[in-house]
């Protein structure tokens, strides 16, 4: 199983590259890519790692020998928010860099499950599938957002709320990753009632989570850590699909047919050929489906703005 990482050199390569490679089963190569010259150095320190995972770096203009024969490519290349920034701030410099990355992918490793985590997500996803279509080789299964930072958050701050054991927290998140766009579905959570005032502020602070980071951060960057985490437990799920495991179920950001909007975040079903199953998000609450129904004009912009961007 090869993973590559694009934009391995940056605070979300840099801490992801060190879950995969002390995660990724036995045999597995770990490809890090990154404009910047230290990428090399970066795979070097990570090989005195003593586990049974191969890691090469590269750097440079060209990601093509860092794709070669991937299965999984992960991509955080790209520039993070600072404070009084919106994720659609990053569009003018992110766009590019996805459509760039994503080309050289259609060329070398067609086939490879693509995460992409650069924002704006809800539109550097729809760049990603207009360029896999202008190639030739779109397939709507192996293209996904990244969007399992806001499952994590969610079930961290219902257990830290609830005093439960985060292990036990299972939350849903849907639609997309941008303010109003994530919609934890907490009435969904079992064995948990919260009030009214409860999940209205949750949500807002699981939709701002992002936004909080960056403030403590007071410009140095967004969620790094977190989103390492959140990004390996991705890729490591797409890795137990591609392996033949059964069950594999994440939140993702995916053209999954969706009735809201071309791309929508739910449940989904990994497997061999990448999203094996789209399954239905189940019973919302009146507040739920409230939220969801007043996003869908933002969503729906942002999908637009990533689809002209390549037209
Ligand atoms: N999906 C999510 O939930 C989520 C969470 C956190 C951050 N992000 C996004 O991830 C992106 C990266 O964040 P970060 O904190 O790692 O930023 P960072 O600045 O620390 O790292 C970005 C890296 O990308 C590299 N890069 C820039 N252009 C490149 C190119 N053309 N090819 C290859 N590499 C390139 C840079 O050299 C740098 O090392 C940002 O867009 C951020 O908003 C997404
Ligand atoms: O908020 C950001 O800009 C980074 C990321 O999307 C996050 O949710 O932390």
């Amino acid at each position: 199983m090869k993973v590559a990482v694009l934009g391995a050199a940056g605070g979300i390569g840099q801490a992801l590259a060190l879950l995969l490679k002390t995660q990724l089963p036995a045999g597995s190569q770990l490809s890090l890519y990154d404009i910047a010259p230290v990428t090399p150095g970066v795979a070097v320190d990570l090989s005195h790692i003593p586990t049974a995972v191969e890691v090469k770096g590269f750097a440079g203009e060209d990601p093509t020998p860092a794709l070669e024969g991937a299965d999984v490519v992960l991509i955080s290349a790209g520039v993070a928010r600072k404070p009084g920034m919106d994720r659609s701030d990053l569009f003018n410099i992110n766009a590019g860099i996805v459509r760039n990355l994503i080309e050289k992918v259609a060329a070398t490793c067609p086939k490879a499950l693509v995460g992409v985590i650069t924002n704006p997500v809800n539109t550097t996803v729809a760049i990603a599938a207009e360029v896999l279509k202008k190639a030739g080789v779109y397939d709507k299964n192996r293209l996904f957002g990244v969007t399992t930072l806001d499952v994590i958050r969610s079930e961290t701050f219902v257990a830290e709320l609830k005093g439960l054991n985060v292990a036990d927290v299972n939350v849903n998140v849907i639609g997309g990753h941008s303010g109003v766009t994530i919609l934890p579905l907490l009435s969904q959570i079992e064995g948990v009632s919260f009030t009214d005032e409860e999940v209205a502020s949750l949500t807002t602070r699981i939709q701002n989570a992002g936004t909080e980071v960056v403030e403590a951060k007071a410009g140095g960057g967004s969620a790094t850590l977190s989103m390492g985490q959140a990004a390996c437990r991705f890729g490591l799920s797409l890795v137990r699909g591609l392996q033949g495991e059964e069950n594999v179920v994440e939140c993702a950001y995916v053209d999954g047919g969706s009735e809201h909007a071309e791309f929508f975040a739910q449940p989904v079903v990994l497997g061999k050929n990448g999203v094996e199953k789209v399954l239905p998000y189940g019973e919302v609450s009146a507040f739920e489906a409230s939220a969801r129904d007043s996003m869908l004009d933002t969503l729906k912009g942002d999908i637009k703005l990533g689809v002209e961007f390549v037209k």
